[in-house]
Parts: C-alpha cells; sequence; structure tokens
C-alpha cells in the first residue's frame, strides 16, 4: 500500500551551511510529485532527507519533521536501514552493481532481506523487471552482466532493482538526465505506470516532463519552497512572480 509524506519545517545542514530554510509539504500517496527549481537551491537535500539518506554524509545535520504516514522518520525509535527499505531511491548516473548479473541486480535487496527461496526469487523478479517496463528486453539473458544493458535499460534496472523490495514510496533524483529521448520516453510513461502502486518523489530540471508527468509540481528557490500546488497551476497561472520567471525561463 502506497504512503504519503509530509514535512514540517525542514531545515538541512552540510556543516554550519544551511541549505534548506524551512519546508512544509504534502506529498499525495499514489501521486507523483516533481520538484523543480535552479541548480543549487536544494531539491536532492531534500529528497536525500526523505529517507534519512542526508545524514550518511559527514557533519550534515536535518531539523523538523518528516511525516512516513503517521510516523515521525527522525524519531529514535525509527531504523534508517529498514526506513530505506520503504522509501527507496534511484539517481541520477544509473549505478547496477558491476559485478552482478541482471537477476542478481534485481534480486539483492531480496536476498539481503533474507529471502532465499529460488522460486519465490525468480517470481518476485520477473514482477519487478514487468513492472520497470524491461523484462521484455532482458528476459532471455538474466544471467548477463548488468553492464551489458545500455543507459536506458541500466535505469530501469536500477528501477526494477528499487521496486523488487516493494517501496511504498519512490524518490527519484533527475532519472533521466543521463538519458536519450526515447530511453526518457520509457521512463516518463514507466513513472505514470507505477504510481498506482508507489508514490514517487522526481527531482527533474526538465520542466516539461514535470509538466507531463507530475500532479503535483513545487518550486524552490535558495533552500525555500515558493510554491506548491497542481502541477497545471505552477505552470500555467502561478501565484508567485519567482514561479512565473523560472517557469516562463526568465532565469534558472
Ligand atoms: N556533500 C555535500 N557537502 C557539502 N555541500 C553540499 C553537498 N551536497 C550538496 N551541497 C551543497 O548544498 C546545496 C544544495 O545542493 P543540492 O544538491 O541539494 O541542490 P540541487 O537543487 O539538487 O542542485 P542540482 O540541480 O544542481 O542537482 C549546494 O550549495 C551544494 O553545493
Amino acid at each position: 500500500m502506497a504512503k504519503g509524506m509530509k514535512t514540517n519545517g525542514l531545515k538541512a545542514w552540510y556543516g554550519n551551511h544551511q541549505i534548506l530554510k524551512g519546508i512544509d509539504m504534502q506529498i499525495d500517496k499514489n501521486a507523483i510529485t516533481a520538484i523543480i527549481g535552479p541548480s543549487g537551491c536544494g531539491k536532492s537535500t531534500y529528497v536525500r532527507c526523505l529517507n534519512r539518506m542526508h545524514e550518511v554524509i559527514d557533519e550534515t545535520r536535518v531539523e523538523g519533521q518528516v511525516w512516513f504516514d503517521d510516523q515521525n522518520i527522525y524519531a529514535e525509535n525509527i531504523d534508517p536501514v529498514e526506513l530505506r527499505s520503504r522509501i527507496g531511491m534511484v539517481f541520477q548516473k544509473p549505478n547496477p552493481f558491476p559485478t552482478m548479473s541482471i537477476f542478481d541486480n534485481v534480486a539483492s535487496g531480496l536476498k539481503l532481506n533474507g529471502v532465499r527461496n529460488k522460486s519465490m526469487l525468480s517470481e518476485k523478479v520477473e514482477k519487478s523487471l514487468q513492472m520497470a517496463a524491461l523484462w521484455d528486453e532482458v528476459k532471455d539473458r538474466l544471467n548477463h552482466s548488468g553492464m551489458s544493458l545500455s543507459g536506458g535499460q541500466q535505469q530501469r534496472l536500477c528501477i526494477a532493482r528499487a521496486l523488487a523490495i516493494e517501496p511504498e514510496i519512490l524518490l527519484m533524483d533527475e532519472p533521466a538526465s543521463a538519458l536519450d529521448p526515447i530511453s526518457t520516453g520509457h521512463i516518463e510513461s514507466l513513472v505514470m505506470e507505477l504510481k498506482s502502486q508507489v508514490t514517487i518523489v522526481i527531482v527533474t530540471h526538465n520542466l516539461h516532463q514535470a509538466a507531463r508527468i507530475a500532479d503535483n509540481t513545487a518550486f524552490f528557490l535558495n533552500g525555500e519552497l515558493i510554491e506548491f500546488n497542481r502541477t497545471h497551476d505552477i505552470f500555467m497561472s502561478p501565484a508567485d512572480q519567482r514561479t512565473d520567471d523560472y517557469v516562463s525561463g526568465r532565469f534558472g
């Protein structure tokens, strides 16, 4: 079951450099939320706070609350490793495990979670590759290296790997920026298909992409959330002049 998220007063630092300045935002379940804004405004930092990846970097700090359904993920009793299996992440550059086969790349998280039964592993690997719209292209070469795939296929492999452990939220940090237009199209259709099963947050520099796929869009500037609304409203009738300037290409 997909879940929603909410941040209240979320602030984040690298050393004494404050990046996020108090973000209040709602992430609807079974929806696609796009985060847009100029380079360096804190988009990646924000999504990394949503599954506690920010704290993996030395000398970082977070304040405020991040609600995952009715749980504050920064509460003391939360295990960040378990949390990250429920709030998965896909990065800008496809990063399959280089020494593993296609099958093992997808099975890796399941094996870490203790799944040993071979037919169950095969079933879940196939289902994840189907969901990632990659199955037909790889079903006859599951034992080949993940690195033997094209960039676009590798990114779908990484999406399949993230989906295999059935996350409730999928955070995607510019997942198509390294891909050609055809592969980008595949990823976009896939993301739209997936939202019936998983809540999606996607960081993108591609405004057309946000307009095409997102239900809601957030515009960030200098670590602040300037405007958050239905995507149509952000692009067609933004309330803030800075959003208007950004979406119409006047800066950024
Ligand atoms: N590991 C780090 N250590 C120190 N500062 C960092 C680190 N990662 C990011 N920053 C700084 O935090 C700020 C926000 O970076 P972030 O990557 O969140 O922005 P962004 O909006 O995702 O940018 P882009 O669109 O270029 O990816 C930038 O000033 C950046 O230099």
